[in-house]
């Protein structure tokens, strides 16, 4: 049935816990078997307000971890848009200047969509776009571990600029926010990104679901 909904499943959970290699490797691992036409990803941060209107040093002071640091409206539009079958101009989020860049990456409709990001059960409208929720149940001293090897590297952040962030913001705001929306999820994931039998599982949901479109 080419004219069936496509199907939008939501990864969250902490950050760092995984949701992006988790995400990732399902994507690349089913691409060469449904195509490019068959699967995308969309990344809730790319959905970080605007902030070009603001300084540097007040940029650095948003709380990040808040819902409120999304436009989720316009991500729930997006979603809204892609299962009434009409290609989304995506924003691109710049994670060193905490603003959005000037681009904007065109994402086709396709059956089978994966969102991720760490505050995607927080918005009523846009949790209930999400055909499948899934939670990634890391440890959080384990996801902090893994923000300071990634940030360091990816985001040139220091270990000082981390501490303090994690310490005010990112660690108040997952137990205001994040841990509580695990119990939205269908389904909870332990060991992180790399959960082999996880990855497994929902390759095989989506390949069911993928058949029975055809
Ligand atoms: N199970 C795992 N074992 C080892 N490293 C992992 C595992 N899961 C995630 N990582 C690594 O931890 C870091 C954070 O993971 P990422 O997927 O970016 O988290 P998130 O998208 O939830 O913020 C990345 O460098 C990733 O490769
Ligand atoms: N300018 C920004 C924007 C976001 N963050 C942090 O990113 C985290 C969410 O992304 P993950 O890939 O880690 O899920 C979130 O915890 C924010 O603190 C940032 O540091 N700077």
């Amino acid at each position: 049935m080419p004219n069936s909904k496509p199907t939008i499943i939501a990864i969250t959970g902490a950050s760092a816990s995984g949701k992006s290699l988790f995400a990732h490797t399902i994507y690349e691992e089913l691409v060469p078997e449904i195509g490019e036409h068959g699967i995308s990803i969309i990344k809730e941060d790319a959905y970080y307000r605007e902030q070009s209107h603001l300084s540097m040093e007040q940029r650095v002071l948003t709380n990040y971890d808040h819902p409120d640091a999304f436009e989720h409206t316009l991500l729930t539009e997006h979603l809204k848009q892609l299962v009434n079958k009409q290609p989304i101009k995506c924003p691109v989020y710049c994670y060193k200047t905490h603003t959005r860049t000037d681009e904007f990456i065109e994402i086709q409709p396709t059956p089978i969509v994966l969102v991720e990001g760490i505050l995607l059960f927080s918005n009523p409208e846009l949790r209930s776009q999400f055909d499948i929720k899934v939670y990634m149940d890391t440890p959080l001293d384990i996801c902090l571990i893994r923000r300071i090897q990634r940030d360091t590297i990816e985001r040139e952040r220091t270990i000082e600029s981390i501490t303090q962030q994690y310490l005010t913001m990112v660690r108040p705001m997952y137990y205001q926010h994040i841990e509580p929306a695990k119990a939205y999820a269908d389904v909870v994931i332990t060991k992180g990104g790399k959960n082999r039998m996880a990855i497994e599982l929902l390759k095989a949901k989506i390949r069911q679901l993928i058949s029975k479109k055809q």
